[in-house]
């Protein structure tokens, strides 16, 4: 997947300098807001240092097909690019012997050489796939996926990758297939001198100790947001978490005869999700659970043969979805996933 390079001002960045990296008390580094930036600005519009097509997350595959990519991906980075992939932050958990291993065995199969042509061996070889296999466990620990119709891929971006988690984030990324690029926006305002924060969770609907569960066996740390030290809202996350295991239930009614809790009718499934809705606006988790809340709402009023309220919830989900990805999105067109097609559909449907 070839990066495109555009300039940021084609590609609806409000401003040039709306964020820095610096260090954050207790995360590392962290990317901060220069100036005030308000909801739905486009903060960041950028392209990979490096991509990888065909990407998988399997342990296996990661090994046997993603780590080859990426020896012969790197072989043709530029220097400057080589030095901003190795200042990126690296979870050691990805660093492991067996891929230092393969990293020797890729170069040696290649025969390989140094600066003066002669063929990498011994410690010299060592040394290499040494600093190789560092590079794969940062490209591992900050690697965005960047999936298109065509292509499976990911990517690491220099700004996203300094991008910390929270549990109540400020921003939502996404990679844009129209612009090949990663966009970031904001979905509530944000201060200057406010850290920006995204989501490394599928979904927030879930307690403090699942979440926590989560992101020490996937990222290998201790969530420091705000959401983490300050449980006051655990008891609208519990509720959250009841409600979208019930809807989720819903969708799968065998699981019924376990005897678990779920929306006996469609009245009742509508009733989860509307006090869903309002628990995430509440909470101001304007993200992917919120579109996909507002988009289970109009289904469940469109069955229910409410299409006012079918319609409304999806002008909801326009609104939320622009605010998240832009107006650029000529890849959603035409996509049942893409708010504006659901929108026609319904209007259509009324017409
Ligand atoms: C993709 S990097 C983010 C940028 C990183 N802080 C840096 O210095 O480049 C992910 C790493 O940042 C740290 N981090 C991110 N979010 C955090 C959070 N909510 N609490 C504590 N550490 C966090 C963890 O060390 C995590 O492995």
């Amino acid at each position: 997947m070839p990066p495109v390079r555009l300039c940021d001002s084609e590609m609806g960045v409000q401003g040039p300098g709306l964020v820095e990296v610096r260090a954050t008390s207790s995360m590392g580094n962290g990317l901060f807001a220069t100036h005030d930036i308000s909801r739905g600005t486009r903060v960041i519009a950028e392209v990979p240092i490096l991509a990888i097509s065909n990407v998988s997350s399997l342990e296996q595959d990661i090994l046997e097909r993603d780590l080859p990519a990426f020896c012969a991906a790197l072989q043709h980075l530029p220097q400057a690019d080589l030095q901003n992939l190795g200042h990126l932050h690296c979870n050691g958990l990805h660093n492991t012997t067996e891929m230092r291993q393969k990293v020797r065995q890729w170069y040696r199969d290649r025969g390989t050489t140094d600066a003066n042509g002669d063929i990498l061996k011994g410690k010299k070889l060592q040394d290499f796939a040494k600093s190789t296999a560092k590079r794969f466990a940062i490209f591992l620990s900050n690697r965005v996926e960047m999936s298109t119709n065509e292509t499976d891929g990911s990517g690491v971006f220099p700004l996203h990758s300094r991008m910390n988690h929270s549990c109540i984030p400020n921003t939502h990324s996404a990679y844009n297939a129209s612009i090949q690029r990663l966009t970031t926006h904001a979905i509530r305002d944000i201060q200057a001198g406010e850290q920006l924060t995204t989501s490394y969770l599928e979904t927030l609907c879930q307690v403090f100790q699942q979440r926590k569960r989560m992101i020490e066996r996937d990222w290998g740390f201790v969530c420091g947001c705000h959401a983490c030290t300050d449980l006051s809202d655990e008891p609208l996350r519990r509720r959250m978490s009841e409600l979208g295991q019930r809807l989720l239930l819903r969708r799968f009614p065998l699981t019924v005869t376990l005897g678990l809790p779920v929306a006996r009718d469609d009245h009742e499934a509508l009733r989860d999700a509307e006090e869903l809705v309002a628990l995430l606006e509440h909470l101001g988790l304007e993200g992917m659970d919120l579109r996909r809340m507002y988009r289970a709402c109009s289904n469940y009023n469109l069955d229910l043969g409410f299409m006012q309220g079918a319609v409304q919830y999806a002008q909801k989900e326009l609104e939320l979805e622009r605010c998240m990805l832009g107006t650029d999105t000529a890849h959603l067109q035409g996509e049942m996933g893409g708010a504006e097609f659901w929108l026609q559909l319904l209007q259509r449907l009324n017409n």
